[in-house]
């Protein structure tokens, strides 16, 4: 997510400045006219804005906060922007290291994945300080397609995992559906197909759906973060005694997929999880 987005503002004229873990995955940015620091707090040191994109709670905490974190680069003036997807004690503590050095904070979390990513359609879910929100918002009108700023450090978060697990729930839902019609003698492409025309139509069904009938699942969003984001859910439910027992049941079953190996695999690949169960009881 980080690679495309980073490309996009580099094709709109912004001066950027990459860092990766893997270094490697920088090179076609560097290509396209990227600068490379060697740590994130030379980017931070080096730029006005700084933006994150890191895969769960633990990396976005190092990155930010850790040996040679873009925490230890900012200073007043300066504005760190998390787009990574994280839970809401995280976004807080990030929060607290920067404001700590005199500088601005915004949580962003998106909405849509990478083919949005690369078309600049991305939602952004912010939440923080409003001045680095006004600052940041050409950049993220760059990026996305649209902004909803939420108010305090948390709220984009929470926001943003409310959608994944709802997102989880659905998917899990729709691979029952695949597999029960196929048991029962129907074809699992119509059953794709009716669905797209009435009112539990979504654009996820229509896109998934004719490769999950064909067992392939080309990654966009890997299944090991729609597991993440669940996991992160539950814990937001708890923290508020909300029950959520079809969210907690997605979980299991994404946890399974992943003990397959399917971490790595698009999400739509948990309809495998539900094949082996079957294989399992029969
Ligand atoms: N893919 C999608 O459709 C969407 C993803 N998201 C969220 O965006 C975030 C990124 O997702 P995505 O790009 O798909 O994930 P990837 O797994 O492709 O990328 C994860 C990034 O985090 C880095 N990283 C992981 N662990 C560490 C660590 N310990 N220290 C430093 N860097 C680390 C990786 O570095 P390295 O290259 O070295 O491994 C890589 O740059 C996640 O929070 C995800 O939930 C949000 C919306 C859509
Ligand atoms: O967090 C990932 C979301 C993926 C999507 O919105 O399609």
């Amino acid at each position: 997510m980080g690679s495309p987005m980073a490309l996009n503002l580099i094709k709109a004229g912004c001066d950027v400045i990459v860092w990766n873990r893997t270094k490697s995955k920088c090179d076609p940015l560097i290509s396209l006219g990227a600068k490379y620091s060697s740590s994130p707090e030379e980017v931070a040191a080096n730029c006005d804005v700084t933006f994150a994109m890191l895969a769960d709670p633990e990396s976005a905490i190092d990155v930010a906060c850790g040996k040679n974190g873009a925490v230890s680069g900012m200073g007043p003036g300066k504005g760190y922007v998390d787009v990574s997807t994280v839970d809401v004690a995280t976004s807080k503590l990030i929060n607290e290291h920067i404001k700590a050095r005199g500088a601005l904070f915004l949580e962003a979390p998106v909405s849509g994945s990478k083919k949005p990513a690369e078309d600049g359609q991305l939602i952004f879910l912010t939440a923080g300080d409003r001045s680095l929100y006004e600052l940041v918002s050409p950049l993220l009108d760059i990026l996305g397609k649209s902004r909803f700023y939420l108010g305090k450090v948390g709220n984009g978060a929470a926001m943003k995992l409310v959608v994944n697990m709802i997102m989880g729930s659905m998917m899990a839902s729709f691979s029952e559906g695949i597999l029960l019609s196929k048991k029962v003698g129907l074809d699992p492409s119509v059953l794709v197909e009716v669905v797209s025309q009435g009112p539990i139509s979504a654009p996820m069904y229509s896109l998934k759906g004719p490769s999950m009938v064909k067992s392939q699942y080309p990654t966009a969003f890997p299944l090991k973060h729609q597991q993440k984001d669940l996991r992160l859910a539950l814990g937001l439910a708890e923290s508020v005694s909300q029950s959520t027992p079809i969210a907690a049941a997605a979980n299991e079953l994404y946890k399974v997929a992943k003990s397959y190996g399917l971490s790595d695999e698009d999400f739509s690949a948990v309809i495998e999880a539900l094949k082996a169960k079957s294989q399992d009881t029969a």
